[in-house]
């Protein structure tokens, strides 16, 4: 291993991994990298383009950014669905368009892809083990309340996976079986029948787009020689969560011609649910392959970093900026209280960004409101009581778009608004996007605290031909429930505000972080290698530049003197401040 530092350069022709930890410059390396590329390599000629792959749309935007116009088009900066999206399964998908019974001509990019009861219906009744579904789980038995709820739920949550023999296939969760526990072996057996209803209707989601891409560069090598030629560099950002398809796609390109380099934080593997993990990301070689490290934290105080340090146990970082600040508090009490007290503390201006495990808590705290005693499982009650699947759209797509708004990011907030309009023409779905949810907006006051009726009835002039209600469990759903409350419970594409999941806020870095946890286990007890919650805490807190906050619901007399004891951190008790309100 060879230790850098995030100014250095490097041999441009050998394949390589960087593993550094938090805030070592990981992202800031990669840029320098690639433009030291463009100015020496002899290979990149006037077609020939270096791929940087990295996770989110905005960290695209990040890196192209800091590449700056000059070079930029020299480039391709991609996340790795699009990349090969574009590059691999839009050009060659009639190769196996039919194998897989895959309407080709009507794919048009990528999307979520939701399971709905017509086609859950649809896959059920022509399943090649029908005959095996007996009572009480015959087909129809499975289409009713708690068991089709179950059935949702595992088929919101299928996987392509490697099998012992390397074979891929396409798997259910068990962990998300539930109700339908005892028959979801048998289900399993034809899980490619339910995809396929919704591949010859054109629809491919973001899974399928890797798993269609190693079929066809296995099954068609020449697909790589063409990928090869085109890209004779191929650089991939925060690789401790690369989904292990992507890993095999990535070393058979890297057989020949093009040099691969890998850039990571073991730590910071926090994606285990798409099959990503910390040992895969060790584990990753490739032939002549040059392991740097770089030991910096570029980012954070000096108290951040001792903290960071102390619950990490493969690698020291080393204090690059040297600048000394408060120390950490872990407040106990309420994440409100506690985002209050800090202003107390270091006057209304601070900028505080929080960052909390799970979305609801997330959304709650962008609205400023406590989850105490609400029910979190609204958008499925939602989905189950309005069985029109026409209202149902247009009232969640429109409650996306408002709240997308209201943190700022209009491009997803019309995306979501323009899918309502899509009998128009392009001038007209934009236009009409615009002023409703211009509308919607300005009326924000008037609906936000009321019955999810008031909502309807606001879009209802808008949709002529959306449905009424009659008694029944939609109507109850609309009168009973408030729209902040469903609000909450919505899932932000590019999450841009203030207040984020941990998930949403990796690779970025803010001022002053409130970290919002359920339990103090990652610092009673750390262990980074072996567990994910305690790496997602980790990342959380390593975001922070100047001041860091934890605030937890409670902590046991011993806890507090274990952690005194062990950390440079105060600890607060938020109900000893009277003054909070
Ligand atoms: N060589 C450098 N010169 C100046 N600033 C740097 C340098 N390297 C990193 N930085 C700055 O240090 C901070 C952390 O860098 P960066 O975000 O690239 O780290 P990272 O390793 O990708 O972090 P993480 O894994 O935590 O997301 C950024 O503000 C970046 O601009």
């Amino acid at each position: 291993m060879i230790t850098i530092t995030s100014s250095d350069l490097i041999p441009i022709e050998q394949h390589f991994k960087v593993i550094a930890g938090p805030g070592a410059g990981k992202t800031h390396w990669l840029v320098n990298h690639i433009k030291n590329v463009v100015k020496n390599s002899v290979r990149l000629e006037k077609t020939r383009k270096i791929v940087c792959i990295t996770y989110t749309n905005i960290a695209v935007e990040t890196i192209m950014k800091r590449l700056g116009t000059s070079i930029a088009n020299r480039v391709e900066v991609s996340t790795i669905h699009s990349f090969l999206y574009r590059h691999v399964v839009k050009p060659y998908f009639f190769l196996i368009a039919d194998e897989f019974e895959v309407n080709f001509k009507k794919v048009n990019g990528h999307e979520s892809i939701s399971p709905r009861y017509s086609i859950i219906r649809k896959w059920l009744e022509s399943h090649k083990r029908v005959d095996d579904l007996v009572a009480p789980n015959t087909w129809k038995q499975l289409l009713r309340e708690e068991k089709f709820d179950s059935l949702l739920r595992w088929l919101e949550n299928l996987q392509y996976r490697y099998d012992s023999e390397e074979n891929l296939k396409l798997v259910g969760n068990p962990e998300k079986a539930g109700a339908i526990k005892k028959v979801a072996e048998i289900l399993e057996d034809d899980l490619i029948s339910y995809k396929k209803l919704f591949w010859s209707n054109g629809k491919i989601d973001h899974d399928d787009v890797l798993f269609f891409s190693y079929v066809l560069v296995t099954k068609y090598p020449f697909i790589l020689k063409v990928l090869r030629a085109k890209f004779p560099y191929f650089f991939l950002d925060e690789f401790q969560d690369t989904n292990p398809i992507q890993s095999k796609i990535i070393k058979l390109i890297a057989e020949e011609e093009t040099i691969v380099g890998i850039i990571g934080d073991p730590a910071q593997s926090i994606y285990s649910f798409q099959g990503a993990s910390l040992k895969k990301f060790n584990n990753f070689q490739l032939e002549n392959m040059v392991e740097y490290q770089i030991l910096e934290n570029r980012r954070s105080s000096n108290q951040i970093i001792d903290l960071l340090n102390s619950v990490r146990m493969d690698i020291v970082q080393n204090k690059y900026k040297n600048i000394d600040n408060d120390v950490p508090i872990l407040f106990i009490g309420k994440p409100i209280d506690a985002f209050n007290r800090i202003k107390q503390l270091y006057g209304e201006d601070i900028i505080i960004h929080t960052l909390s495990r799970d979305n609801l808590t997330a959304n709650a705290m962008k609205s400023m409101i406590t989850l105490d005693g609400m029910n979190t499982n609204l958008l499925t009650i939602f989905k189950e009581a309005d069985t029109d699947p026409k209202r149902y759209k247009i009232i969640l797509n429109s409650v996306e778009s408002v709240e997308f708004a209201r943190i700022g990011d209009y491009k997803n907030a019309l995306e979501k608004m323009k899918e309502l309009f899509s009998d128009y023409s392009n001038k007209e779905k934009i236009n009409n996007s615009i002023i409703l949810l211009q509308e919607l907006l300005r009326n924000y006051s008037n609906y936000k605290d009321k019955p999810f009726m008031d909502f309807y009835n606001i879009l209802k002039p808008y949709f002529k031909s959306m449905a009424g209600f009659r008694k029944g469990a939609a109507k109850d759903f609309y009168n009973r429930n408030l729209y902040k409350h469903i609000a909450i419970c919505i899932n932000y594409k590019d999450d841009i505000s203030h207040h984020r999941t941990i998930h949403k806020a990796k690779g970025d870095e803010f001022e002053n972080v409130l970290l919002i946890s359920e339990s103090t286990e990652f610092l009673i007890s750390p262990d980074l290698e072996n567990e994910e919650e305690h790496r997602i805490y980790y990342v959380g807190m390593s975001r922070a530049i100047s001041l860091l906050f934890i605030v937890v619901p409670k902590l046991l007399e011993k806890e507090q003197k274990f952690i005194k004891e062990k950390y440079s951190i105060r600890i607060e008790d938020l109900s000893d401040i009277p003054q909070l309100n």
